[in-house]
């Protein structure tokens, strides 16, 4: 790793602080919404924006479906920001940079995290259009030495050694199911784990079946990073990849993944994923590290918004069943 790849606390703090002068919202909780589900953050209330260009040390979204911008605003009671568009390694930022906001957000107050991404499946039983709870992770560009942990390490954030066994959380990764059940949903939505691969191309068919072969059942090119650097240093974390379609592992046949359909499905599955982050970010005890229930039931608004529960029923879902 270069020199210049290492962040400083000053930098972080930089950009923390010009936030906290540019908008009046103390988030307690931040959302990074993956490609095409940057509409995540249109359920924020009393919303300001502030653009990644005008934030000291911000990277720059260079891909489509990532707006640039952060949307701070209030979620049933919680307050909140989103990352309308997050950074990826393959656009060149180094794996401090890509994770970057993911400190400045502890830094703001925020104690957990909530990662989006859009995702091929490599289960079966995984299908477009259906939401993948991450159980863990495999950090592929991490395993091989490109961990944003890299590097000095810095105590105030954390320690050098943190442990990855449970970084995501299990009392929100069951609430979270609880809630799809609710919303008629269950039968789309199961536990999984994601793999993070470098990108930008999508995966050979060898290289499909060789993370199939691993146990692998969604792969992505984010999110790893984030949540280690999410985990160091003490924040919750709850994930999910919308699962925008079934990576290729046949050499007969025309599939062929593109970026224009990835975004396509998160257009599709906006509502659901707005209705169950809405959900659960009201469930969420954000002040100390476990969750209550004010209400386990859902609010009549919130199943009014579910008019795709039949469409996202296990029967129906073949394919693309939006
Ligand atoms: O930011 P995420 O991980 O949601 O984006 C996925 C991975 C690539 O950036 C892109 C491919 O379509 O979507
Ligand atoms: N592979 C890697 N990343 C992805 C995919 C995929 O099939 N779909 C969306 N992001």
């Amino acid at each position: 790793m270069h020199s210049k790849d290492v962040i400083s606390h000053d930098e972080y703090e930089q950009a923390a602080d010009w936030l906290l002068a540019h908008t009046k919202h103390r988030p307690q909780v931040a959302i990074i919404c993956g490609s095409g589900l940057g509409m995540l953050s249109e359920v924020l209330e009393e919303q300001e924006v502030l653009e990644y260009t005008q934030i000291p040390g911000f990277p720059q979204s260079t891909v489509q479906g990532h707006a640039g911008r952060l949307v701070f605003g209030r979620l049933r009671g919680r307050t909140c920001v989103c990352m309308q568009g997050r950074f990826h390694m393959y656009e060149g930022y180094s794996m401090s940079k890509t994770t970057f906001p993911v400190r400045v957000f502890k830094l703001l107050g925020a104690d957990t995290l909530v990662v989006t991404n859009a995702a091929g499946s490599l289960d079966d039983s995984l299908k477009p259009g259906d939401i993948m709870i991450l159980k863990d992770h495999v950090n592929l560009p991490g395993l091989c030495g490109l961990n944003p942990l890299c590097g000095p390490n810095d105590e105030r954030f954390g320690p050098r050694f943190p442990a990855m066994s449970s970084c995501y959380d299990s009392e929100l990764r069951r609430i979270a199911l609880e809630i799809g059940k609710q919303l008629g949903v269950g039968g789309a939505m199961r536990e999984g784990v994601y793999a993070m691969v470098g990108g930008p191309n999508f995966e050979s068919i060898a290289e499909a079946r060789l993370l199939h072969r691993l146990g692998i059942d969604a792969v992505g090119m984010s999110t790893a990073p984030e949540v280690v650097v999410a985990t160091h240093c003490g924040m919750r974390v709850f994930g999910l990849s919308l699962i925008t379609n079934k990576v290729v592992k046949c050499y007969d046949g025309d599939d062929m993944v593109d970026h224009q359909g990835v975004l396509e499905v998160g257009r599709l599955r906006a509502q659901t994923l707005q209705t169950l982050i809405t959900e659960l970010v009201s469930r969420m005890d954000v002040n100390n590290n476990s969750s209550n229930s004010p209400s386990d039931d859902l609010t009549e608004e919130a199943l009014s918004q579910c008019d795709h529960r039949e469409a996202l029923s296990p029967e129906s879902n073949s394919d693309v069943s939006i």
